[in-house]
């Protein structure tokens, strides 16, 4: 069953590198069945129209130049990208596509809508060719099989049915964008950029779970990036809205490409190719997001006046010149906004109706929520007359209002213009749960990093949030004074009202901090996911959840363009989820990770030489903010059972918590009952301690406790528990609450990787959680 339809655009097919980068995309993003709509490699289109061009002008010379031009380009491609049998067989079919084309040129017989397929078809073949050569099943498809369109109305019910019955379940199947046929087998295009046209025509036929249109861009921005730096990438966008942009003119949607999306669930979103992890825009239904404001920009636009519209012709007009044409209701007469190279053809159209108000205007739509409009509107015209912009049309739509002037809007005025009306930042609503040991510091040392973090987007504190008790304010927490704002406003709660609260909240961005303990607040976080949260964990439940729970919520998180951090679940501080994701990104195999992975026992174990009572040095530890709230988690071994299982999930491992061997430091009695009630029987804890130390000290050893993964031809061994070990071993070189990571990888095989330091201790930790939040805050600006 196909899931995803993937589509790249020409830009993302220009050169055999972005093939690359496209079947990579591919390989990661897509299962079998899914489907890959491509269009024409770079400027190919341009040149077969070009070739179109010199047919009609019977200019044979020129056209035998054009021809040459696609097929350096197509060769040069199929040679860097495909080698032996498979290259030959691309290469002699390109041949002869040639030379029909050549051959219909010459003869007076070339159709425009088969000569421009040419390069949807070359793509889809050279695609599925180099995937196959990558190992994976993939099969090219001719749109021309699957889509019947004549006089431009598609078939639905016939498209849908040659769909099911041609799409292969078992592979990945690349298809032609842009193209289709008529009842006869003739070609028929979908018009200009057609290709995301067939994206989600395919995808409503499929019925699939989610387009991704891979383009240039990194998603749908607030105005164009390449002209204003501080542009907003919008990481949710409602469907009216995007319609309406399209509809205005707006290059990264196009006008036809949502209609088939309309009643259904199938989501849409807009990511760039050259950078596939970054987060790009998801297309929402109406009431999934807020309304966002945007500045699209028009060139060289005509205003033709027309009295009388007959019912439907705009809608047909639209389709014939396959242009946006901005439709103003001006007190009942009509007034058409249109690129001006169509309004000859309107013009002429409607004859004694029209006639030509303004020529070769510019100008920009603003799109806006309803309620800002005539407010926004007002500062436009404010910005226009500071800029000393002529302004020649404006007019205030549903949802947008459009100002034409005499000049180009430039970078500079837009610039201008962007940053007065949008002049509110990007905003990231950040709530802190667990406001112990580490959650306090974490607080005290917000101040400091906030001007680092709005470096990249505007970060709030809206909620600081205990077990029974919060504090939330949407607009803002001072962290500086956060006790007394506590004290005077802290509410008792429920987690159904910080859930509604955190879905109402209306910020571009919001992540929920977890530094509790609480096995509880971690079973929210599918819920914190559903309210568009971020998740940033110090807490290991979740981490360590059982495996269908935990990977419905990567699969959540994932489909909601969600980050979940959790570097200081393992190791406090130190970087080591970073060093096993950075060898495995770089084609790395991890063989083996062990060591010591607790702050609390490795302070115990180095500092414990018989002077002191274990048990005495287990409270100093819990001062000095090591343990679990209760340490009973870190001597039964299970805190280290769980930093275990997490490094071992985050190498891909499908383990669960029980695959894990364990033995305690601590004799099994103290298991039962809360801590408090143990805090009576420490003795039996301090005889279990010393005997085994005694024993080790006699073979010159000293305690440490150890855990251990490896991994080994496909088989996994995991433990963790007390060892012995020789005086000469790192191990009992450490310094007391130091964690120490050693890591056996193809690459570092004899000679491992070492990360070691502090594991443990309320700063590191506090920092490493901020770590978590500036990388947040600037993969999201
Ligand atoms: N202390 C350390 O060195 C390190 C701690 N961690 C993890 O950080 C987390 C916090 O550790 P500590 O600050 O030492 O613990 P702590 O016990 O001092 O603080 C936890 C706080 O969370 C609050 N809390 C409990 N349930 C809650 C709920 N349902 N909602 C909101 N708040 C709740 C508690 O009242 C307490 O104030 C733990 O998950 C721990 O495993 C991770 C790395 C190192
Ligand atoms: N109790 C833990 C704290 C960090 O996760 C430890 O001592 O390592």
């Amino acid at each position: 069953m196909a899931k995803v339809v993937h589509k790249f655009g020409g830009s993302s097919l220009s050169s055999a590198a972005r093939y690359h980068a496209v079947a990579n995309i591919v390989l990661a993003h897509s299962q079998a069945g899914d489907l890959v709509v491509v269009s024409a490699a770079g400027k190919t289109t341009d040149t077969l129209v070009k070739l179109w061009q010199t047919f009609e002008q019977q200019d044979l010379h020129s056209g035998m130049d054009v021809i040459s031009l696609l097929r350096n380009h197509q060769q040069e491609l199929i040679q860097e990208l495909l080698s032996g049998k498979r290259k030959a067989q691309v290469l002699i079919q390109l041949e002869q596509e040639l030379t029909q084309v050549w051959q219909a040129f010459e003869q007076g017989n070339l159709q425009e809508a088969a000569l421009l397929a040419h390069g949807e078809l070359w793509s889809a073949r050279l695609l599925s060719a180099y995937l196959q050569q990558l190992g994976v099943e993939a099969q090219a498809l001719d749109a021309r099989q699957l889509l019947c369109a004549p006089q431009g109305q598609l078939l639905h019910r016939v498209n849908e049915q040659q769909c099911q019955r041609l799409i292969g379940a078992d592979k990945i199947n690349v298809i032609t964008g842009f193209i289709a046929a008529d009842q006869q087998g003739q070609t028929v295009t979908l018009g200009r950029n057609g290709s995301d046209y067939s994206a989600t025509l395919f995808a409503r036929y499929m019925d699939v779970d989610e387009v991704c249109i891979w383009t240039d861009t990194q998603g749908v921005f607030s105005t164009d990036p390449r002209k204003v730096a501080s542009a907003q990438k919008y990481h949710k966008i409602c469907r009216a809205q995007a319609q309406l942009l399209a509809a205005l003119g707006n290059p990264v949607l196009h006008a036809k490409t949502l209609s088939p999306l309309h009643g259904t669930n199938i989501k849409l979103a807009v990511r760039s190719s050259y950078d596939s992890d970054a987060l790009g825009t998801e297309v929402v239904r109406e009431g999934g997001c807020k309304h966002k404001h945007f500045i699209t920009t028009l060139a060289q636009q005509d205003v033709i006046k027309v009295h009388q519209l007959e019912q439907g012709e705009l809608e047909q007009l639209r389709r014939q010149l396959q242009t946006s044409l901005i439709a103003c209701d001006v007190k009942g007469v009509w007034h058409l906004v249109v690129p001006q190279q169509h309004s000859g053809e309107l013009l002429h159209h409607f004859g004694e109706r029209a006639q030509l108000l303004e020529s070769n205007v510019n100008g920009f739509a603003l799109v806006a929520p309803q309620r800002e409009l005539e407010k926004c509107q007002q500062q436009v015209k404010q910005g226009l007359s500071e800029l000393n912009l002529n302004g020649r049309f404006s007019y205030l739509g549903e949802g947008y209002s459009l100002q034409l002037t005499d000049e180009e809007i430039g970078a500079d005025s837009l610039g201008y213009l962007h940053q007065r009306l949008l002049g509110a930042q990007r905003q990231l609503a950040v709530v802190v749960a667990g406001l112990g040991n580490v959650g306090e510091v974490f607080v005290a040392q917000f101040a400091q990093q906030l001007a680092r973090l709005r470096q990249h987007i505007d970060v709030k504190v809206v909620a600081l949030v205990r077990s029974e008790t919060l504090l939330f304010d949407p607009c803002g927490i001072d962290t500086e004074q956060w006790q007394t704002a506590w004290e005077q406003n802290a509410q008792p709660y429920t987690h159904d009202e910080l859930l509604s609260r955190l879905a109402q909240l209306d910020y571009e961005h919001k992540v929920v901090i977890d530094i509790t303990a609480s096995e509880a607040f971690s079973q929210l976080y599918p819920q914190f996911a559903k309210a568009d949260c971020h998740l940033i964990s110090a807490n290991k439940y979740a981490g360590t959840a059982p495996l269908v729970w935990y990977q419905s919520l990567k699969q959540e998180l994932a489909q909601r363009n969600l980050q979940w951090r959790y570097n200081t679940s393992v190791g406090a501080g130190l970087p080591i989820n970073f060093a096993l994701a950075d060898l495995q990104n770089s084609g790395d195999r991890v063989t083996r990770v062990q060591g010591v992975f607790s702050g609390t026992l490795s302070w115990l174990c180095s500092q414990y030489d018989g002077s002191e009572s274990f048990s005495q040095l287990l409270l100093k530890a819990q001062e000095l903010g090591f343990t679990e709230p209760d340490p009973r988690e870190d001597l039964s071994g299970r805190d280290v059972q769980r930093k275990l299982l997490i490094l071992a999930r985050e190498l891909g491992l499908e383990l669960e918590l029980n695959d894990i061997e364990l033995s305690a430091l601590m004799p099994s009695q103290l298991a039962a009952g809360t801590w408090l009630e143990c805090q009576g029987k420490l003795d039996a804890l301090d005889e279990f301690v010393a005997t085994r130390a005694q024993q080790a000290a006699v073979e010159q050893k000293v305690l440490r406790y150890n855990a251990d993964l490896r991994i080994e031809q496909g088989k996994v061994e995991a433990k963790v528990g007390l060892v012995a070990v020789p005086t000469s071993d790192p191990l009992a070189g450490l310094q007391p609450g130091d964690n120490i990571f050693v890591v056996n990888s193809n690459w570092y095989q004899d000679n491992a990787l070492v990360i070691q330091g502090p594991g443990a201790g309320k700063e590191v930790t506090a920092a490493g959680v901020h770590s978590d939040l500036y990388w947040l805050a600037s993969k999201l600006s």
